[in-house]
């Protein structure tokens, strides 16, 4: 069991139907930092990140996490005949914890505070924007108190004003200790980030 570090992945490869696109990829995410996964399209990033959030299995290679992890994916779905508001879909991050349920409602509207959806708890999910769908799979991490968040492109279509905030997100949740790792093409998000991981090709160059 990991304890100092949050994630540790060594040596993970894996092939999409015999076409290897992971070729012993080695990485680690630190407590209270935010690393950047970068690299041109088709390197492998997004099968990286499935892979060390347990969504993916290696072909080989081992990945060991400290403790449950929030996945964030590029374009969350939303099923229009399911009629849950923004809220119930937080909430739902909630739903397997001990916490008791006065604690778990205001651990809820925190996280919409703090991904700044508040305004918007009572909306239909599938009414959101891309992005703000990726804001409120984020709160639903942040209400179950998740410490390590691992996001698929969270910048992917969204404008510069709404990749500042949820850059900033990213970094005030590190500084509250949780590892965060994201892929990204963003350059700003690639400066800003604490630690850059840069595939090509399958391959680890940075
Ligand atoms: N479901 C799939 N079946 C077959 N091949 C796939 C599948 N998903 C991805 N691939 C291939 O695996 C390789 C890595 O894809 P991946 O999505 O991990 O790259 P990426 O670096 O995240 O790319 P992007 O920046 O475009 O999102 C690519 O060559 C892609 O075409």
């Amino acid at each position: 069991m990991l304890t100092t570090t949050a994630v540790r992945a060594r040596g993970l490869h894996f092939s999409f139907d015999d076409v290897p696109v992971l070729h012993g990829v080695d990485m680690d995410l630190a407590w209270g930092t935010v690393t950047a996964v970068a690299g041109p399209n088709g390197a492998g990033k997004s099968t990286l990140v499935e892979i060390l959030a347990g969504v993916r299995t290696p072909g080989s290679g081992t990945v060991e996490r400290a403790e449950g992890v929030a996945l964030v994916v590029q374009r969350p779905a939303a099923p229009d005949t399911l009629p849950l508001t923004v809220r119930d879909v937080v909430t739902m991050g909630t739903w397997n914890t001990k916490t008791p349920r006065g604690q778990r409602r205001r651990d809820v509207e925190e996280a919409l505070e703090r991904v700044h959806l508040a305004d918007l708890a009572t909306r239909p999910f599938s009414a959101l924007s891309g992005g703000q769908r990726q804001r409120a799979l984020l709160a639903q991490g942040i209400a179950r108190q998740a410490r390590i968040f691992l996001l698929d492109e969270p910048a992917a279509g969204l404008d510069a004003d709404s990749r500042a905030r949820t850059r900033a997100m990213l970094a005030a949740e590190a500084a509250r200790g949780a590892a965060v790792a994201c892929v990204t093409h963003d350059d700003e998000s690639i400066d800003a980030a604490d630690v850059v991981v840069r595939l090509e090709a399958g391959r680890r160059v940075r």
